[in-house]
This record gives C-alpha cells, structure tokens and sequence, in this order.
C-alpha cells in the first residue's frame, strides 16, 4: 500500500522533473505541479500550481494532504531577477512562506532547494554554518525563502546546491547544454575562469533527497559535486569528454561580461557533511559527463 503523499513542485524543473522521476518509483502517491499548464514529463499525476497563491497553496494541500512537500519551484534566471524584483521575491521568499504555513497547521514535512548564491563568494566553498551576504536580488530573496521556513516551520530541510545540470525537459539554466551546443556549431564561447562552484548533477541530488528523507534529517545541509573548480576548467573537462574543440573556449574575467547581476566568485559549497553520511550518490564530475553523453545528448 502507498502509505505517502508527495507533493512536488516545480516538477517541470530541471531538479523537479528528476524528483518527480525518482519519487514516482511506485513507492508513493506522487504529484508533481508546476505553474505551467502541461507536465514536460508524461505518466504521472499533474496538477498546475503557482506557489506565490497562497490560496491555491492550501486548496490543493488540504485536497492532496501531502505528508511531504518537495518545493522545486523557483526564478531561476539570476540576470531576470535584477529587473523583475518583485517576482523574484514572490517564488523564491514567499512561495516557500505559503508552503511552510501549511506544514506548520498539517503533519507535513518541507524539503526546501537553496543555493552557494546566499554568500558573497569572497570565502568560498562554504560550509552550512557560513553566514549569507548575497550579492544579487536571486541570493536575497532565496534567503528570504530560507529565513521564511526557519521562522514558521519547525519539520523542514533546506538543501543548498549550486550549478545544477543534467538531461531535462528544459534545461534553460544548463552550463554544459550551452558549452556543448556551442562548441558542436563551431562557436568561440569566453568562459569565466574566475567562478568557482562544485557542479552538482540533477540525478545524483534527487537520489540523494530520497535518502536524506529517509534519514529524517532536518536543517540545513550543502549537497554538491564532489569537484570544485572554476567554470573555464569545467567547460574544459565537458569538450575533452565530448570531444569538441577547446580551443573554442577562451578564458575571461567575469567582469568583463557585464551581466546584469553581480555574481559570486569563490562560490560553491563544503561537502564535508554529506560525504560523511552512508550511501548518499556522489559520482565524480568526470563520470557523470561520460555517461551523458554515452546516453546521446
Ligand atoms: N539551477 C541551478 O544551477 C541551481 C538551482 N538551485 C535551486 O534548486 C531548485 C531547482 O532549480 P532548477 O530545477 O534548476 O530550476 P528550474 O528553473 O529548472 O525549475 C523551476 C521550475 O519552477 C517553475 N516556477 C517558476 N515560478 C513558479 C511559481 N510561481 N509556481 C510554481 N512553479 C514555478 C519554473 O517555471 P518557468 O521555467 O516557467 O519559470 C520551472 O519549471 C531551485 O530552488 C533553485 O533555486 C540552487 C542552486 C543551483
Ligand atoms: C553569458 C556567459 C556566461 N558565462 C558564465 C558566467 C555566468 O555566471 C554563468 C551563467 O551560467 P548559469 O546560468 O549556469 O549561471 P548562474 O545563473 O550564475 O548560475 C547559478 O544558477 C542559480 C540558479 C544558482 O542558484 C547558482 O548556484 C548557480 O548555479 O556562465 C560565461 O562564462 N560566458 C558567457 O558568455
């Protein structure tokens, strides 16, 4: 008998489509929203949800009655966030408010995504006890999501991440789509060689939510990859592996793109933590890439 109800949002999303993967293994009731109308992902049960309604929030809670509440939901676009402010504090700081005021009042569990972007990136890889300065509107309103959970809601996990990629529906915020497709159509890329992160593959994470829920921890907790380099020395490792032409790629210093958002250079996250917990999937950066692309990308 399926004993749980898990409630998915964003399950359109790179992380979220996996979850809705992994989740809907038979094991539980699983249902995956999103704000879209259409699920990306075929043969589970869908429903469309914006998490910045509060309303719809709990008339589709007190329905499915989760027991817990996976909330891959967020504007993820770092550059957009800077002119759509509003926005980006609607999904990313109130969306997880509504979410943990329905745990609070139901026996609900929350696993929460947040992000290396809460820091400012002058100290990097960061562990969880680190103390956030974001130095753009996604970070602070990714940790207003953060601090809304702690204050409201005792039975919760926030899982910080950073560089997420993988195969996905969408991918739109996937680094290797961008460095591979580049590179097959001949294209020169500058690559910044002075951010670092630890990339952290979408179907490693949502294996490893499973068992972290598993191990009822609460909290805070950094999952990334188990390699930590700049995003030149990864654009690098993906034409090696895929057997493109690096001499495509060319270094250069972050502020020479102009983006509109300030980003963190010594980014990423301290693993110590998760590498110390039994059986949490960690594959190297290397093997990862081998098996995207032996799987057709
Ligand atoms: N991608 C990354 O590198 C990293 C991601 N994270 C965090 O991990 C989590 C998952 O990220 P990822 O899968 O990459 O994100 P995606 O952008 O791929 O997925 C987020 C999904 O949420 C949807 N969405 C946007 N607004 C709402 C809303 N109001 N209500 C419901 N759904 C909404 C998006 O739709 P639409 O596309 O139409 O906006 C999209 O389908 C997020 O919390 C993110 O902050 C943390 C660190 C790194
Ligand atoms: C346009 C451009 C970007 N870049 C680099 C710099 C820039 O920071 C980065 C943009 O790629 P991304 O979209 O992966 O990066 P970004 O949006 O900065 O990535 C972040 O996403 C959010 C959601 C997070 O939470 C973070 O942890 C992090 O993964 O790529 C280049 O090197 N060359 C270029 O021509």
């Amino acid at each position: 008998m399926k004993t749980k109800n898990v409630l998915i949002t964003g399950g359109n999303g790179l992380l979220g489509y996996h979850l809705t993967r992994v989740y809907g293994d038979g094991t539980w009731n699983i249902l995956s929203t999103d704000i879209h109308d259409h699920i990306l992902s075929p043969g589970v049960s869908y429903s469309p949800l914006n998490i910045c309604d509060k309303n719809a929030v709990f008339t589709l809670c007190n329905e499915f009655k989760p027991s817990l509440i996976l909330n891959a939901a967020a504007f993820t676009n770092v550059d957009d966030c800077e002119t759509s402010v509003d926005t980006a504090f609607a999904v990313n700081t109130f969306g997880p408010r509504y979410l943990a005021e329905w745990c609070a009042l139901n026996p609900c569990k929350l696993i929460h995504f947040s992000t290396d972007y809460l820091f400012n990136g002058e100290a990097g890889p960061y562990s969880e006890t680190a103390c956030p300065d974001p130095i753009n509107i996604y970070g602070l309103s990714k940790l207003g999501g953060e601090s809304q959970i702690r204050r409201i809601l005792k039975n919760h996990l926030i899982i910080r991440t950073n560089v997420l990629f993988g195969k996905g529906p969408t991918e739109k915020a996937s680094f290797v789509r961008w460095v591979v497709e580049s590179l097959r159509n001949h294209k020169l890329i500058h690559v910044v060689d002075d951010q670092y992160n630890n990339p952290t593959w979408s179907d490693d994470l949502a294996q490893a939510v499973k068992k972290l829920d598993q191990l009822e921890l609460t909290g805070v907790l950094n999952y990334g990859g188990p390699d930590y380099m700049n995003r030149y020395e990864f654009a690098c490792m993906v034409s090696d592996i895929f057997d493109l032409d690096k001499a495509l790629i060319h270094p250069i210093a972050t502020n020479r793109l102009a983006l509109a958002a300030p980003r963190p250079l010594k980014g990423g996250l301290d693993i110590s933590r998760i590498q110390s917990l039994p059986d949490v999937p960690l594959t190297p950066l290397k093997t990862i890439l081998k098996r995207i692309k032996e799987t057709g990308y």
